[in-house]
């Protein structure tokens, strides 16, 4: 459904996409990871064809963006992270404004009724943009995405800023249009794009670094776990235990807390939890635990491992 070949991009001296290829199969939800500044937003930008590449093309369905923007357009929803509303605007104003801006060509008023029952918006449909909270204001962003019903919808970010409970009303709403569109989101957290994709493409400093199916990179991401932990003791005892435990793959001293206790940072292997066993080592030891905390990869880590071991997740 959509063809991304050797995209590249610069401004100016900054090359904000290297090289990137890839494609996404009809009905695929694709999630789009990547830290701040990696070219998500350039790369959804030139998919939808708000901005040019500086090399490389993308055909959507068969069309190419650049050769016949119009029709090509025509088969995308776009979502941008900010959701281009008119807040003096009523819902129902809004969508019909931006019906006719899209020259739409379906019954006006049913397929607006439609769209505003499949985000559920029905209830707002005469209240003012402004007067929505930012979770109704994103599904009104999302409506508008859906007027002509695209085959294609990009979404940029669609659930930054939004409360925990908007964000799981959000990802539903995805889910839900993944069974009828191609979608392509893009997010900077891992756990977001691994609960709503089927795949997930990694860039970092505009180049792919992961191309594979959802669950296994979260797979092979979360193979080892971290422990720190801030124990009073002697050192070499301390480690000297923290070694015999099954499943420890790497240990250290990170650094010392004053004479007596340090922090100490421990991997293990995901099939184990290894912290009572850490509670009893130090128990025989007579060391007292001061702090145990359990920490994921962060994603700096995460984009670490991905971008030394390119290539490796993918399929
Ligand atoms: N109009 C522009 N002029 C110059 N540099 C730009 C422009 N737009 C983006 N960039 C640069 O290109 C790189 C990629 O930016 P982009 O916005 O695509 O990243 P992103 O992954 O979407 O990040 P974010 O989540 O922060 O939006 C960054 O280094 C950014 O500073």
């Amino acid at each position: 459904m959509i063809e991304v070949k050797n995209l590249t991009k610069r401004y100016g001296d900054i090359k904000a996409l290297d090289d990137i290829s890839f494609t996404v199969d009809t009905g695929e939800v694709l999630g789009f990871l990547g830290p701040n500044g990696a070219g998500k937003s350039t790369t959804m930008n030139i998919i939808t064809g708000y901005i040019s590449s500086t090399s490389g093309t993308v055909t959507v369905d068969g069309t190419e963006i650049l050769e016949n923007p119009r029709e090509t357009k025509r088969k995308i929803g776009y979502l941008p992270e900010i959701p281009p509303l008119y807040p003096e605007m009523t819902v129902r104003k809004y969508l019909e404004f931006m019906f006719d801006l899209k020259k739409v060509k379906l019954p006006k008023k049913e397929h607006i009724e439609e769209i505003m029952r499949l985000v559920r918006i029905t209830d707002m449909a005469d209240r003012l943009i402004k007067n929505l909270s930012k979770g109704y204001r994103q599904r009104v962003g999302f409506g508008q995405a859906l007027l002509g019903n695209p085959p294609v919808l990009i979404l940029d970010e669609p659930t930054v800023g939004l409360d925990p409970k908007q964000i799981i009303e959000i990802r539903k709403l995805i889910r839900s249009l993944g069974k009828k569109h191609t979608v392509i989101f893009s997010s900077h957290v891992l756990s977001e794009i691994s609960a709503t994709c089927d795949r997930i493409i990694v860039i970092s400093e505009g180049r792919l670094v992961a191309d594979s199916k959802a669950d296994e990179l979260s797979k092979a991401l979360a193979d080892t776990q971290k422990l720190s932990l801030t124990v009073e003791g002697s050192p070499s005892d301390v480690l000297g235990e923290i070694k015999k435990i099954p499943g420890v793959k790497k240990y250290m001293k990170v650094r010392e807390l004053g004479e007596k206790s340090a922090v100490y940072s421990v991997e293990y292997g995901n099939e184990f939890d290894i912290r009572r066993e850490v509670f009893s080592a130090m128990a025989r030891i007579n060391a007292p635990i001061l702090e145990m905390k359990s920490g994921n990869e962060s994603l700096e880590d995460m984009f670490l491992k991905l971008t030394q071991g390119a290539g490796k997740a993918g399929r």
